[in-house]
């Protein structure tokens, strides 16, 4: 199976993105992601753009290990100059030079002639290659360009040391079939082609970008280069999280894998959102919130019968936890009957159905359904579960450098009595979890635990998910507090009163109307 490079450049290109200023600290945390990820090259910032994108990128360049990290130079000796300061230190100094090959871009802005650019082109890349022992070279504008001429510059700058040759669609200008054209061209008609790694690199101006880049791999191209999110100059870059899922799903038809974990994807695209300040939009392919979202009757009840129905992409290959039946106005009676044995209750069909008939009348005014508006209607309607419900009322942890973490946390019981106790962990969650397993009647095998932040800056809440499997049930628990460690208790908590409500079977039996 063919291996496809991922080259992200949300740390260069995607905070080209109007607005968008990342700091150091920023830059370095997406790009420790970014590493986790397993992102082949990281293309972290432009080294002359500025002395805080330098350090930015020296800084990543001397951290990250596991991906290549590099930064973009124009072609002259002064970018390439501030690029070696900033990568020297890097396990494998790569240089990104460019230089534009379109009669506009030469003609207007660079004011040279093709012949004055092959020169520029070639200089720069002897130049940089008596420093960095790999040198990727980008023709700008290369969809716009004469053909010929590309082929021309290729060969030359191929001569002059550049292992890698990026194709960009600068302007996003290019269709599949176009873009697919241009590498089989260059495939055809560039002697020493093989010496290098055919790139791509699109703009999404035209709504093309993942599509043009899934040519380019069609036809020839080993590496590809996106941003999370698909932020980007102007109308934003090819985004990864659509090429590579898009790779792994169809694999049957591109016969091509990546280096990804896939399964960091989702994490991925909500961090750089949050420091980019650039939202998600929800019907966004892969990461949108609605992106494993169902709505209407006909689809929940054929998700609920068979995923595959309608889910081409299982939400755990990209990290989500578990897809989401959303109740509204379009949901049946399939989706509403499973939602309510989620919560524990089993109304039989009668009830059910005026049960149903509130709901609906409901929905018609509402835009989604929350759990609370479900509660709500089953209290109104007088149906309330005998099922232990445990509340926390407050939680202390200490927690020291040389300290065993301590946790003491106070629970009001079901019948209301409040008890109290404590315990040690290898960590404070650990000690918070053993604290609450001493607590309650029994104590939980935890299969997943996340943390995320809702909202952005330092006031952030932070909301964990916790994960546990019984009797073949999947039950998440979530918990959302001012704290981490707070939310991590009530998630617990959380998941445990979910699970009594489950595996009890106190729901229907025990419900008095
Ligand atoms: C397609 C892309 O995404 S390319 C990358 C775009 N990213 C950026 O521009 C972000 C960082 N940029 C910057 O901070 C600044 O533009 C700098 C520091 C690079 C340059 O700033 P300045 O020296 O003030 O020049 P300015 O940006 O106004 O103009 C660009 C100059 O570079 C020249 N230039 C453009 N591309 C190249 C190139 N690949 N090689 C050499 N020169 C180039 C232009 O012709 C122009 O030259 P001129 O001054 O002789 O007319
Ligand atoms: C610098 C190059 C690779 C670029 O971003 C583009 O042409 O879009
Ligand atoms: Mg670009």
């Amino acid at each position: 199976m063919r291996k496809i490079k991922i080259f992200d450049t949300t740390l260069r290109d995607g905070e080209q993105t109007a607005g968008v200023n990342l700091n150091t600290a920023e830059k370095l945390e997406i790009a420790k992601r970014l590493e986790r990820l397993g992102v082949d090259v990281m293309e972290a910032g432009f080294p002359a753009a500025s002395k805080g994108d330098l350090e930015a990128v020296k800084k990543i360049a001397s951290i990250v290990k596991n991906s290549t990290v590099t930064g973009l130079a124009r072609s002259n000796t002064s970018d390439i100059d501030y690029a070696w300061e900033a990568l020297k230190n890097s396990a494998e100094p790569r240089l990104h030079v460019f230089l534009a090959t379109s009669p506009i871009h030469m003609t207007y802005k660079l004011k040279k002639t093709p012949d004055q650019v092959v020169e520029t082109a070639v200089g720069a890349v002897k130049y940089a290659r008596q420093k960095f022992p790999v040198v990727q070279w980008s023709a700008e504008d290369a969809c716009r360009s004469d053909l010929v001429f590309l082929a021309r510059i290729i060969e030359k700058v191929i001569d002059a040391g550049a292992t890698v040759i990026n194709i960009p669609d600068t302007v996003g200008f290019t269709n599949p079939e176009e873009y697919g054209k241009i590498f089989r061209f260059l495939l055809n008609n560039v002697p020493n082609i093989d010496n290098a790694i055919l790139s791509a690199h699109c703009h999404d101006d035209l709504g093309m970008a993942v599509a043009n880049s899934l040519s380019a791999i069609e036809n020839g191209a080993n590496q590809v280069e996106c941003t999370i999110n698909g932020i980007g100059e102007r109308a934003g870059n090819a985004s990864l999280e659509e090429i590579a899922v898009a790779l792994a799903i169809r694999e049957d038809f591109y016969k091509a894998k990546t280096n990804l974990k896939l399964n960091e994807i989702s994490r991925m695209s909500q961090l750089v959102s949050r420091l980019t300040g650039i939202a998600v939009p929800p019907n966004k392919a892969v990461v949108g919130k609605n992106a494993f979202a169902h709505e209407s009757g006909i689809h929940q009840d054929g998700v609920l019968k068979e995923k595959s129905t309608y889910e081409i992409i299982t939400p755990e290959l990209v990290g989500v936890p578990s897809n989401q039946l959303v109740l509204g106005k379009h949901s049946g009676r399939h989706a509403f009957k499973d939602y309510l044995h989620k919560l524990g209750f089993h109304p039989d069909d009668s009830k059910l159905k005026v049960l149903f008939e509130d709901f609906k009348q409901l929905a018609d005014r509402k835009k989604e359904m929350t759990e609370e508006d479900i509660f709500a209607l089953l209290i109104d309607h007088k149906i309330q579960p005998e099922v232990p419900l445990y509340q926390l009322k407050d939680i202390q942890v200490n927690y020291g450098t040389n300290q065993i973490p301590t946790a003491t946390l106070r629970l009001l019981t079901p019948d209301g009595t409040l008890i109290q106790d404590a315990a040690t962990g290898s960590g404070s969650v650990e000690a918070i979890y053993n604290t609450l397993s001493k607590m309650l009647p029994s104590s939980l095998k935890l299969t997943d635990y996340r943390i995320q932040s809702v909202g952005a800056g330092r006031d952030a809440l932070a909301q964990v998910f916790v994960q546990i499997v019984s009797d073949g049930h999947e039950i998440n628990g979530s918990g959302t507090a001012q704290d981490v460690l707070e939310a991590s208790a009530k998630a617990y908590v959380h998941a445990f009163n979910k699970l009594q409500l489950h595996s009890e079977k106190k729901s229907y039996e025990k419900i008095s109307i």
